[in-house]
């Protein structure tokens, strides 16, 4: 068992829970009411700062059902939350597209987030050649 320590920037949206059993991916809530007209990018506020646990990076996904409950898609496609993102103010947001005009009810959930385990740490060694077997590129296997 792992324990964040959670800051909440709002009492508008509900706590966050870990669901046991379930899908161990955690639901993140709209922290305003967001209006946006199709084509409008906005930065969502999801009302919630966090200390990761030491050697953990947060990723945030949107809801399966999000594009279509909202019509919205995460611009970065997957957030990365950095364990140094971690101030009193590292307010964790959801940059959005909007495909059509719509409306976010504070308090609805709009993305989901997960812990996963920093990378080794990495070097890079420049060679001039390298021995594995070329694949071939993009689409060379066909399509079935
Ligand atoms: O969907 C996201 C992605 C990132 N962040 C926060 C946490 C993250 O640690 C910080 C910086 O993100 P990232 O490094 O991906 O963005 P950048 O564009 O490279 O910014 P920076 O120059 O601040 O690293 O922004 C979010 O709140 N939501």
């Amino acid at each position: 068992m792992e324990t964040i320590k959670i800051k909440y920037f709002t009492d508008k949206i509900e706590k966050l829970t870990y669901i046991d059993g379930k899908s161990d991916w955690i639901d993140l809530r709209a922290a305003e009411s967001v209006d946006l007209k199709k084509g409008e990018f906005k930065l969502i506020p999801l009302g919630v700062a966090m200390e990761l646990p030491k050697g953990y990076e947060a990723h945030i996904v949107p809801r399966s059902s999000t594009f279509k409950n909202f019509g919205i898609i995460q611009t970065n496609h997957q957030g990365v939350i950095d364990s140094s993102y971690c101030g009193d103010n590292d307010e964790w947001k959801m940059p959005v597209y909007a495909m059509r005009d719509t409306h976010i009810e504070v308090n609805d959930r709009i993305c989901q987030f997960r812990i996963m385990e920093n990378q080794p740490k990495i070097q890079f060694e420049e060679v001039k050649a390298l021995t594995g077997v070329d694949r071939g590129g993009f689409g060379t296997t066909g399509k079935q």
